[in-house]
């Protein structure tokens, strides 16, 4: 399963709340370039996954190795520095309602760039972001004046603000309409191909699975429980896997 250089190493990792044993020793490498699905029933850890890969919450016990650095050993300082490089597109897009467009996507400059480099390249920065999804129009809009797709794409420019090497996306496309939903996914190819970022993304829809994975682990009983290509997964015999593509 190792893989030469993965961009994230999961190893062994558990995790519970009280006597909810949520990862039981999972286990997963993800490669530059990846575009990742996890694939679970609700409820079955892929937020915890992630949220422990973006040391939003701590891991009981494994080791979680992310862009060659594991994440134990980093200090407040390191943490901060270290998640510049990461990306991460919440579920709720969670973009500040009081502010404009250009102010939420001024906030993670805010936090990882000087003032200095803010005044000379901030602006440039925020119309390339918008542009990247198609949104530059929306600059001193407020996000209530958006529909959800263009929330999600905004979302999504934020993200990628920082030009970040990996992107954690968490359900992207849940609550979008198909139609919406295929737009983002293909959004998420363009940048990943533009950045050449590495992305894992949570997902029920196949539609969007489809689209976009090079590559899906299942994780079902809080393992690694398979892995593999959208149409070899589909093609499995195993119930538990036959489950979600039905
Ligand atoms: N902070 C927390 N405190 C206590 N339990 C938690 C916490 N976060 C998650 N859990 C529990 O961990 C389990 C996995 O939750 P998680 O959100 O990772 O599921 P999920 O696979 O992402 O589900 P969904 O597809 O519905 O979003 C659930 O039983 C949840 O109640």
């Amino acid at each position: 399963m190792q893989t030469k250089d993965p961009i994230v190493l999961v190893e062994h990792v558990n995790k519970s709340f009280g006597t909810n044993h949520v990862l039981r020793d999972f286990s997963m490498a993800v490669e530059t370039g990846e575009n990742l699905v996890i694939l679970g029933k609700s409820g079955s850890g892929k937020s915890v996954l992630i949220k422990c890969i973006i040391k939003l919450i701590a891991a009981d016990s494994g080791k979680i190795t992310v862009l060659g650095q594991d994440i134990d050993a980093l200090d407040e300082d390191q943490l901060n520095t270290w998640r510049a490089d990461i990306g991460f597109l919440f579920q709720s897009n969670a973009l500040y309602d009081s502010m404009t467009i250009r102010e939420n996507l001024l906030f993670p400059l805010r936090r990882h760039w000087t003032k200095e480099k803010r005044e000379k390249m901030a602006d440039q920065a925020i119309l390339e972001a918008l542009e990247d999804v198609g949104l530059a129009h929306t600059l001193h809009m407020m996000p209530a004046e958006l529909s959800g797709g263009m929330r999600k794409r905004v979302a999504l420019a934020r993200a990628l603000i920082l030009r970040p090497k990996v992107i954690l996306y968490d359900e992207p496309t849940t609550g979008l309409d198909p139609i919406t939903g295929r737009e983002i996914s293909q959004l998420m190819i363009d940048v990943q191909k533009k950045y050449n970022a590495t992305s894992i993304v949570i997902s029920h829809d196949l539609n969007c699975i489809n689209m976009i994975a090079n590559r899906i682990i299942m994780l079902i009983d809080g393992k690694n429980y398979a892995s593999g290509t959208f149409q070899e997964l589909e093609a499995a015999t195993d119930p538990k896997i036959k489950a979600f593509f039905e």
